[in-house]
């Protein structure tokens, strides 16, 4: 039975946060992100080391064969600090006064082990709340995403967060001042040019080739370079190890625009590439070199797609395969690059195009304006055939996923009366009951991917394809987070067994 110990672990993200730094400190407005991060790790390595003495040896429980059968669900092993994953029905949150250590429990099996580790913690951290039924799913650094929006900065004229500012947030534990957030506009700007011949990979590439390949093409190919592996063959000291990943992710989420701006052109036949203005945030350049410029609601769902998609915790195959692959030194765009064939997965990040898909053959169906009864036909239909629905369950999330319900909300300001956005509301109604008389799915509400393609369709983007490559720009900054922060506290290579 020993192999199983060494089984890698998925959904916790356990890792006393910056309180300490910030304790000692606080970020002066005029910092840049890298300033202030060179802060901020020296105490971080501290309180690693404080719990590892104090409960290095101790125990979060028994691995059952049926989570090692089951996707490694509810085993909690992987660290990742950018974010927590509330189920939506438990979930402990432990700040103390000096540290933060939240802790996800995300399935019944691991429940009893779970409560090994409170019992562990409280020994040691005193409990200023703990709070049980919470409601959350998703929060970044300890924030959900209505705090998000109301606490990050906002472009001139807009009212959804910039992702500059999550970036921020996800990478220092602190909300940005706007002037921050508007540095990090202009350093990504600078930073957004693609090498020329990976333009001309992009541009041999045949329009057949999925959207996803050539995205995850050309992000390995920015490889070629990479400040982390010329400092690794010039034998920089472990110590220094997160400053050339900074500096490669800052490049990768700078360049990703440029390179899912060309992808799009390239295969849609929409013309040539625009510059990017180094006067506006990323969002607004990215929806620029899509041709979505002109509309401000789009660049504004655009700043919202971004900063949802961001982060999921570390369990999910896109992040876990980030940093799996990053925790052999591979470089941030060999790391990303594998994290992005894992999202373009039909049952990750892929699920958005399906939902599209799913939906479209509903309507050639059983027509535009369905009745319940007929709708309800069709999900049946696809589950007999041994299909999933797309868009729905979770593997984590027991509730709707808080990100579908900050998409409807956008749907609601700008586009009630949309006819998509209506079938999308009528399924709500319709698929969980379904999916509970099935049976099989223990989460039975909708997930992010069953509302986000609706919102663009509406706004004429409409190549379905084309989807996970805008997810693919979001998650660019959680896996970035996690890929500096385990540079800087020296994370080992993962061993599988
Ligand atoms: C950004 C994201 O990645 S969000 C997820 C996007 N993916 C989708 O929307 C695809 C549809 N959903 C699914 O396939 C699943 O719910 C997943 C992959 C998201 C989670 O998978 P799991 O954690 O294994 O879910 P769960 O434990 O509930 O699965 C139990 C059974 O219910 C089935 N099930 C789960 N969700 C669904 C669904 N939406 N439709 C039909 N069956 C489902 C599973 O396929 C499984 O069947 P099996 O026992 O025959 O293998
Ligand atoms: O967390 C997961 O397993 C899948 C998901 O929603 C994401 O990665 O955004």
């Amino acid at each position: 039975m020993a192999p199983l110990l060494r089984i890698i672990l998925r959904n916790v993200s356990p890792r006393a946060g910056f309180a300490a730094a910030r304790f000692a400190s606080t970020a002066t407005k005029h910092q840049t992100l890298k300033e202030r991060l060179a802060e901020l790790i020296p105490a971080e390595i501290e309180n690693v080391k404080a719990i590892r003495a104090e409960h290095g040896k101790k125990s979060f429980g028994p691995v059952l064969v049926d989570q090692v059968y089951g996707g490694m669900r509810g085993l909690p092993a992987l660290l990742w600090d950018g974010s927590v994953l509330d189920a939506g029905w438990c979930s402990l949150y432990f700040p103390t006064y000096f540290s933060f250590f939240g802790l996800s429990l995300s399935s019944s099996p691991h429940f009893p082990p779970a409560f090994d580790v409170m019992q562990l913690l409280t020994m040691s951290y005193s409990i200023e709340y703990l709070h049980l039924f919470s409601e959350e799913g998703i929060r970044f650094r300890g924030k959900t995403i209505p705090e998000c929006q109301e606490l990050l900065p906002k472009a001139p004229g807009g009212s959804e967060p910039l992702p500059e500012g999550l970036f921020w947030l996800l990478i220092t534990g602190e909300v940005p001042t706007a002037e921050q957030v508007t540095e990090l506009s202009k350093d990504w700007a600078a930073r957004a040019a693609i090498p020329e011949f990976v333009e001309e990979l992009l541009d041999r590439c045949p329009t057949t080739l999925h959207p996803m390949s050539q995205f995850s093409l050309a992000v390995t190919a920015l490889n070629h370079d990479s400040s982390f592996a010329k400092a690794y063959s010039e034998g920089v000291s472990k110590k220094e190890y997160w400053g050339p990943t900074f500096e490669d992710s800052m490049d990768l989420i700078a360049k990703l625009p440029n390179i899912a701006g060309r992808i799009f052109r390239n295969v849609y036949g929409k013309g040539k590439v625009p510059e990017i203005d180094p006067t506006k945030d990323y969002s607004w350049n990215l929806s620029h070199l899509l041709g979505f410029s002109d509309n401000h609601a789009f660049v504004e769902l655009m700043r919202l797609y971004i900063t949802i998609h961001s982060d999921h915790e570390g369990g999910n195959v896109s992040a876990h395969t980030g940093k799996l692959v990053g925790s052999a030194l591979a470089d941030p765009f060999l790391a990303y690059g594998a994290a992005l064939n894992g999202l373009a997965g039909p049952l990750h990040g892929l699920a958005n195009q399906e939902v599209l898909l799913w939906l479209r053959k509903m309507q050639d169906k059983i027509g535009k304006n369905a009745s319940d009864e007929a709708v309800k036909e069709y999900v049946w239909s696809t589950l007999k055939g041994g299909q999933v629905v797309p868009g729905y369950g979770h593997a984590v999330l027991r509730k709707t996923d808080p990100r579908y319900v900050a998409q409807r909300e956008f749907a609601l300001k700008h586009l009630p009366e949309d006819p998509l956005f209506k079938l999308v509301g009528q399924i709500y109604n319709i698929v969980p009951s379904i999916l509970l008389e099935a049976g099989k799915a223990k989460n039975p509400w909708p997930n992010v991917d069953a509302h986000s393609g609706v919102l663009l369709t509406y706004y004429g983007l409409d190549q379905m394809q084309y989807y996970t490559v805008l997810f693919g720009v979001s998650r660019a900054f959680g896996v970035a987070t996690q890929l500096i922060w385990d540079r800087a506290l020296g994370a080992r290579e993962y061993y599988l067994v």
